[in-house]
């Protein structure tokens, strides 16, 4: 009855492996392929060609679930010279490993094929069956920076997160190392110092393993870090004002009598960071009362931050819902915090919101 997703994981992380490889190769290029969203925000041909990697591994050995993925294929259709970029990059990133390859399916066909696979990402989500949440490249802002960002992909079965894996290229590989947003001036990372995976399944911990190029390394179990003294905590927030709301969050820093300012990070990197106990407390408050979460942006560091020992909520204290669409519309905002102390975070982020409500 019970499933140890052995599979899911491995296919996960090598998918992750295998599409934060081409991502890399676009941060290291000056010339992106950045076009702007219906939205205004950014996508780059790394996002597109991640996407097409990835779906193209579950399709390889999960053909029957649903995908939920953030980039659409559409505008590539009529775009053909940003087509072509992008597969030139997919039909020229593979892992070192063979067999690895191998389980991924190998090579995607052609440009149309690769055109059809990002299309499959279109699910409407929901509470039933196997579903894949991807966010091919979460953070494209701070990839645009060259800050931190992260390849994002979870499996949800009947609205409930069983696997997560983050591909951060930009954390250190070290989960001992000290948090900062910055990621140094050794933007060719030669020392291979930095590029690391997290990965959970439901029930059985979570870890973390350098990102490499082939066979999957060793993972290390994670945990985060207890709070023993509040004071001495500090937030992992987003980067962008417009993301969180800055003002409320150094209210509530000021509440829980913390003073250490806030490590402003892009992307689902800052639950990793939590997770393997180099952050405390990652806090994202609503900046207006419509924006909708998206599942691709939470699903695997929700799991990640559970299973090393984390509680995760919404501002109103409910755990995140990914059973009811392409969006988290049952929630507002993300608490993540070390289980013991996610209560008193709580109820400072509501003493605050509340005021800022009447
Ligand atoms: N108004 C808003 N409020 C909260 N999140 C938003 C937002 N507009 C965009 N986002 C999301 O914020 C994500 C980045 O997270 P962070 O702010 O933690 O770095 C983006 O993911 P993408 O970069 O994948 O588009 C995007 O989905
Ligand atoms: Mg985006
Ligand atoms: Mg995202
Ligand atoms: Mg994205």
């Amino acid at each position: 009855m019970s499933s140890s997703f052995a599979k899911e994981l491995e296919v996960a992380q090598l998918a992750v492996q295998r599409a934060t490889i081409l991502t890399k190769r676009v941060f290291h290029n000056s010339a992106k392929g950045t076009v702007s969203k219906d939205d205004a925000s950014p996508v780059t041909v790394g996002d597109f060609g991640a996407q097409a990697l990835i779906i193209a591994a579950l399709q390889a050995n999960f053909p029957g679930d649903k995908i939920v993925a953030e980039e659409e294929s559409d505008t590539l259709r009529s775009n053909a010279a940003l087509r072509d970029q992008i597969w030139d990059l997919v039909r020229t990133t593979a892992l070192d490993d063979a067999a690895a390859e191998a389980l991924l399916g190998g090579a995607v066909k052609d440009a149309d094929a690769m055109l059809d696979l990002i299309g499959l990402g279109n699910s409407k989500g929901g509470a039933s069956g196997r579903i894949w949440a991807i966010d091919p490249i979460d953070g494209t802002k701070g990839f645009l920076r060259g800050g931190q960002y992260a390849v994002c992909l979870a499996l949800m079965v009947d609205g409930d997160v069983k696997v997560g894996v983050l591909g951060c290229p930009n954390l250190p590989v070290d989960d001992a190392a000290p948090l900062t947003a910055d990621i140094g001036t050794d933007q060719t990372d030669e020392g291979g110092s930095r590029g690391v995976i997290f990965s959970a399944v439901l029930g059985q911990g979570a870890s973390s393993r350098p990102l490499g190029t082939g066979a999957l390394a060793e993972g290390k179990p994670i945990a985060m870090k207890p709070i023993t003294e509040m004071a001495a905590a500090s937030f992992c927030e987003s980067v962008e004002a417009g993301h969180s709301n800055q003002g409320e969050s150094a209210q509530i820093a000021q509440k829980l009598g913390i003073t250490r300012p806030s490590v402003r990070m892009d992307s689902q990197a800052k639950y990793g960071s939590i997770a393997r106990g180099a952050g405390d407390i990652y806090l994202r408050l609503p900046t207006s009362k419509t924006y909708q979460e998206k599942i691709w942006d939470h699903a695997a560091g929700d799991l990640i931050v559970r299973e090393a020992g984390g509680q995760v909520t919404d501002t109103t204290g409910s755990r995140l819902d990914f059973s009811v669409g392409r969006t988290l519309a049952a929630n507002r905002g993300v608490i993540a915090a070390p289980a013991a102390v996610h209560g008193q975070v709580l109820k400072a982020v509501q003493e605050v919101l509340g005021q800022a409500a009447s």
